[in-house]
């Protein structure tokens, strides 16, 4: 195990000059002579623990900043400092009596979308109480703030409008965002999530509406991965929409043209990160639904120049491979196994594409194939025409030539796709005609389409599988490829099951359960984005994406494993992450890319668990004249 620096916290923690006379503003109590960086006006006390936040502002200023408001559970003499006297109600109340009470009005909400709006609410008065309350409910809440339900508030987003969070850059801002960035009123941003809305989880082109998968994953990054609330910013790319309703809709609020393609397109997100970058050099930026191919064009250009990566690409790989190493520890087999897989990945978008990548690269690494072709002849691929195969053995003499109708592909295969051809079968094979003929002990499902594994195709696989591994993994729950029920039932119960959105365990009819995982890359990217910022890594690289699909497998317990269980379930997405921020760490230094100072002697995973946010209340200074 590799250990951290003193630096690496110490190295963070600043002398205040004497003039700030905290002990005076704060009373006889002591509190701290240290500047913390993790948030610019935050002093910590590194005996007592303790830290207080500084800042200019007071009054309803304070009373209405999200980051600051503590709602009624300001002190009196807080109250007092920060002139809030007579504006809260006169009892002061803990945090746990807020709790119950948002708890029970949110209970009272009577859809999983006024849930939504109600959370988004609190998101925007108080923001340690969201975070409390959605790190104690973090299973039950992470339905509402993330898939599913934020699919549905993503269609609707422009109906529910209420209050703007994080930032939009449109066609109409070209030229001006070098400017814009400086609107921004936090100077440190640690993780950038961003999105040009058009491929919004499986639901398509959904234009400016997309900011709701940034805010939603960002929420994540601060519950699971313990990014602070002030260093996150959420990023909507405006290029235009082709979503016919929406440009159609009065109340649409994005710009209503057709989106930008070819070199406006690049250029428009060009400006953007040279914006961002010149403001934030070291913040890490998180691509996030991106159609194909702009998703792979934007990882090739930037992934050398920037901290950046392409969360449907490389963290859903991630975790899809944790789900394979995972399950051949449950169908007792050992993870050096995975070379002798057959997998079917229906699905050759840029989830597709990027799953199947880095099952390949975790062949190679565990050395058990010559080649990477050897690799990539365990995988077979096909995209919405049927399988990728071989165009010239079509009109052979095959037994059913007229069982699927060929079409010629709107657009070429390109090179990343054309490395799954199978030359041996016929392109455009259905699923089911496939399934018969290689027998695929995994299949995974990224196409979006709800359906797509039907009953006759998991069927036969089942017939030659002990355990078939079932991943339907396209999002939100509507879109899946097949149901957790449908598929435990068309296998009599035998499947390994996991998809992107949650479903609810199986009751078999031998009384057992049906154990249902949960896929998705929450549980890869805030454990990434956790130890990227600790290590302060000028580079995410491919390593990264391999070691936290390692040790995610590595999670489950032999009796879990037993049962089907393949990780820790939803609500230990912090213990995940702080694991997998380790792990990510340690690799940063391995590698060269960290940029934090190193000493012997700490222990790196204390250092990533002491760095992680905790939703708490801070005693709160005014200070007008200290410059900041
Ligand atoms: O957001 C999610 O739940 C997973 C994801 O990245 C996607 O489906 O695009
Ligand atoms: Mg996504």
């Amino acid at each position: 195990m590799l250990s951290a620096s003193k630096h690496l916290i110490s190295k963070t923690i600043v002398q205040v000059p004497p003039s700030l006379h905290l002990n005076r503003v704060l009373g006889n109590r002591l509190y701290s002579s240290y500047y913390n960086p993790n948030s610019q006006h935050e002093f910590s006390d590194p005996r007592q623990d303790k830290t207080v936040h500084v800042m200019h502002s007071r009054g309803v200023n304070v009373l209405h900043d999200p980051l600051l408001s503590k709602g009624t559970a300001f002190d009196l003499a807080e109250r007092e400092r920060l002139s809030i006297r007579g504006l809260v109600p006169p009892r002061c109340q803990a945090m746990d009596k807020q709790l119950l009470r948002v708890k029970r009005n949110l209970d009272a909400c009577e859809t999983p979308l006024s849930k939504f709006v109600f959370l988004a609410a609190l998101h925007d008065r108080n923001e340690t109480l969201y975070y409390k309350l959605l790190m104690e409910h973090l299973e039950e809440l992470a339905g509402i703030i993330y898939t599913p339900t934020v699919g549905l508030a993503s269609q609707m987003s422009h109906s529910i409008y209420r209050r703007s969070r994080g930032m939009y850059f449109s066609s109409q801002d070209r030229g001006q965002m070098s400017a814009m960035v400086y609107n921004w009123p936090h100077d440190k941003v640690d993780v950038i999530v961003v999105t040009d809305g058009s491929r919004v989880l499986g639901l398509g082109d959904l234009g400016a509406n997309g900011m709701q998968i940034p805010i939603g994953k960002l929420s994540l990054y601060v519950a699971a991965g313990g990014i602070r609330p002030r260093a996150v910013l959420p990023v909507v790319l405006d290029v235009g929409t082709n979503n016919q309703e929406l440009l159609n809709d009065p109340l649409y609020l994005g710009m209503s043209h057709p989106r930008l393609e070819g070199d406006d397109y690049y250029s428009f997100v060009d400006e953007w990160v040279t914006a961002i970058t010149s403001r934030w050099p070291d913040t890490l930026i998180q691509f996030e639904d991106f159609k194909y191919p702009h998703a792979y064009n934007l990882l090739s250009k930037y992934r050398n120049r920037i901290t950046c990566f392409n969360d449907d690409i490389q963290s859903t790989s991630s975790i899809t491979l944790a789900g394979i190493l995972a399950s051949l520890k449950s169908r007792g087999r050992s993870q050096e196994d995975l070379s002798k897989e057959t997998i079917i990945c229906v699905g050759a978008g840029s989830a597709g594409v990027g799953v199947c990548e880095g099952i390949i690269d975790c062949m190679v690494a565990q050395g058990r194939v010559k080649t990477r072709e050897e690799a990539y002849s365990r995988i077979y691929m096909l995209d919405q025409y049927g399988l990728l195969g071989n165009p010239t053995t079509l009109d052979d003499d095959d037994e059913n030539p007229c069982s699927y109708q060929y079409k010629p592909r709107s657009t070429p295969l390109d090179d990343r796709q054309h490395a799954y051809v199978k030359k041996d079968l016929r392109d455009q094979m259905t699923l089911e005609q496939l399934v018969k003929i290689v027998k695929p002990t995994v299949l995974l499902g990224l196409t979006g389409i709800r359906g797509v594994f039907s009953e006759e195709s998991i069927r036969e696989m089942s017939k030659h599988q002990e355990k078939p591994v079932i991943f339907p993994l396209s999002n939100p729950d509507t879109h899946a490829e097949c149901t957790a029920e449908e598929a435990f039932k068309w296998t009599d119960g035998r499947a390994i099951f996991a998809s992107g959105s949650p479903f609810k365990d199986v009751l078999l009819p031998n009384g057992k359960t049906g154990k249902t995982n949960q896929c998705n890359n929450s549980y890869s990217f805030p454990g990434l984005g956790l130890g990227i910022t600790v290590s302060r890594a000028s580079r995410v690289t491919q390593s990264m994406f391999l070691e936290t699909a390692r040790t995610i497998a590595n999670m489950a317990t032999p009796e879990q494993l037993k049962e089907g269980i393949l990780f820790p379930g939803v609500s230990q997405l912090r213990e995940v992450a702080l694991n997998v921020g380790t792990r990510v760490c340690e690799v940063a230094f391995e590698e060269g890319v960290a940029t934090a100072v190193l000493e012997k002697g700490e222990i790196l995973s204390e250092v990533v668990r002491n760095s992680a946010y905790q939703p708490e209340y801070v005693p709160l200074v005014y200070h007008p004249g200290y410059n900041f």
